[in-house]
This record gives C-alpha cells, sequence and structure tokens, in this order.
C-alpha cells in the first residue's frame, strides 16, 4: 500500500535532515473523508474570477460534505507571503511557497483550492512537478483583459493605466497563458453569452468528479 502521495522532495540548502514517513497513510485519511486529495491550482488575470470561482466551487463541495481550503494571493500576501512583492522573484517565491503549502494539504487528502495569478509557466509547472502525477488541475481562467479590465474590482487597471501601480500584471507585467491546462474556463460562451461562476464552478465539478476525486480510493 502507498503510504503517502508525495515522493518527491529536495533539502535545499537544509543538511542533516531525513524525511519521515507519516505515520498514517494518505489512503487511509481519504477512505475516512470519501475523497481524493488534489491541488486545483487556478491562474488567471486579476479580476478573471480566480477568487469567484474557487469560493463557488468551495461552497459546493462542502454542501457533498467534502473536506476542502482555498488559498488565495489576497489572503496568503497578509501573513506567510507578507514579506513578498511583485517582482519576477518574489512571485517565483511566493508560487514556490504555496506549492509546497498545497502539497501539503494534497498529502492530507484534502481538496486544496489555489487561487494566484501565478503568471509565469516555469512556477506552475514547477508546483505540477512537485505533486504526484494526475494531482496537479490547472485551471486557466481564459478571460480577456478588456473584460477584466472592465470588471476592475478593485480599480487596480484604473491605477495601472494612470502609472500609479507599477508592473501589473497584463499591463506592464507578463502573464504567460498554459499551454495543456486541464481546464480552461472562459467568461463566454462562443455565441456571446456570459458565463456564471456558478456555471462555471459546475464545469471544475463535474471534472473533479469524472476523475474519481470525489469518492474514496478504490479498495
Ligand atoms: N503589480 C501587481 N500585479 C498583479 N497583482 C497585484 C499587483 N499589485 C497588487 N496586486 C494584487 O495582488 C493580487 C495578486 O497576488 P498573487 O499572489 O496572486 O500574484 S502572483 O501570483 O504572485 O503574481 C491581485 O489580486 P487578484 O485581483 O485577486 O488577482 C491584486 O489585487
Ligand atoms: N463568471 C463571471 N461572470 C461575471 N462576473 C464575474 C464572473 N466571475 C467573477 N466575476 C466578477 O469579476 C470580479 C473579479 O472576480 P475575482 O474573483 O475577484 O477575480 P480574481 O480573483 O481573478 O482577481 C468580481 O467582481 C466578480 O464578481
Amino acid at each position: 500500500m502507498s503510504r503517502s502521495i508525495s515522493t518527491a522532495y529536495d533539502v535545499g540548502s537544509s543538511t542533516n535532515i531525513k524525511w519521515h514517513e507519516g505515520a498514517v497513510p494518505t489512503e487511509t485519511k481519504e477512505a475516512t473523508m470519501q475523497q481524493r486529495g488534489v491541488v486545483v491550482w487556478f491562474t488567471g488575470l486579476s479580476g478573471s474570477g480566480k477568487s469567484t470561482v474557487a469560493c463557488t466551487l468551495e461552497h459546493a463541495l462542502a454542501e457533498s460534505g467534502k473536506v476542502t481550503t482555498l488559498l488565495d494571493g489576497d489572503n496568503i500576501r497578509h501573513g506567510l507571503n507578507s514579506n513578498l512583492g511583485f517582482s519576477a522573484t518574489d512571485r517565483a517565491e511566493n508560487i514556490r511557497r504555496i506549492g509546497e503549502v498545497s502539497k501539503l494539504f494534497a498529502d492530507t487528502g484534502i481538496i486544496t483550492l489555489v487561487s494566484f495569478i501565478s503568471p509565469y509557466r516555469r512556477d506552475r509547472d514547477a508546483v505540477r512537478a512537485r505533486v504526484p502525477p494526475g494531482r496537479f488541475v490547472e485551471v486557466f481562467m481564459k478571460v480577456p483583459i478588456s473584460i477584466c479590465e472592465e470588471r476592475d474590482p478593485k480599480g487596480l487597471y484604473k491605477k495601472a493605466r494612470a502609472g500609479q501601480l507599477k508592473g501589473f500584471t497584463g499591463i506592464d507585467d507578463p502573464y504567460e497563458e498554459p499551454l495543456n491546462a486541464e481546464v480552461v474556463l472562459e467568461a463566454e460562451t462562443p455565441d456571446g453569452k456570459r458565463v456564471s461562476p456558478q456555471d462555471q464552478a459546475a464545469k471544475l465539478l463535474e471534472y473533479l468528479h469524472s476523475k474519481g476525486f470525489l469518492s474514496g480510493p478504490s479498495k
């Protein structure tokens, strides 16, 4: 029986340390919760709907008795990552740390929803590589910047356009679209109808169901 869904590890600059296997295997926890640990990674521009859809999905999962957690960029930057800014180096460290945290949650069998702009492909792919195969679900919020800017709930695009906020993603800082996201959520249908956050969350719920994350491990 597998002891843990995590096998790869990196000791970085630490020395004289040893990995201890958890006493209770991931599968036991998953059987108790009747679900499977997964990292559902939302990426997209500010205003693309990451937090809204992640939150809607989390409520839907809770209603069906699933154990979840939601890690959101704005919130995490108030605490764990409050020492990081928005340079490429700081964004990479932001994503690396939160990737590690999300891996720990998924390793406990928890459905882990992660909502960060995560603009660099390399940083997202590095998290994917740390999570066991099939347990990383990249969700690309494929929303044109024109719609994000029209929404602008925090007024940040306005500030960035006015030159009061430098290095804003999509304006004067890069966003690298995923090439092979497991799920792509668009704001409009091909015939121009707006898609609600509820519909977007429902699509994701269906995906998680189809991949077996909403039932316990097979015996
Ligand atoms: N320069 C710049 N660029 C992009 N975003 C900025 C910036 N400064 C502040 N903000 C606010 O920070 C939120 C994004 O934080 P993240 O941790 O998700 O960013 S990243 O993944 O490290 O790129 C983002 O929140 P969301 O709108 O929820 O995406 C913004 O509110
Ligand atoms: N599918 C949608 N249709 C219409 N408006 C949406 C949709 N998803 C999110 N929004 C709205 O867009 C704004 C930005 O959403 P938010 O979830 O904060 O984006 P992000 O976390 O990517 O910055 C919010 O005002 C939210 O209500």
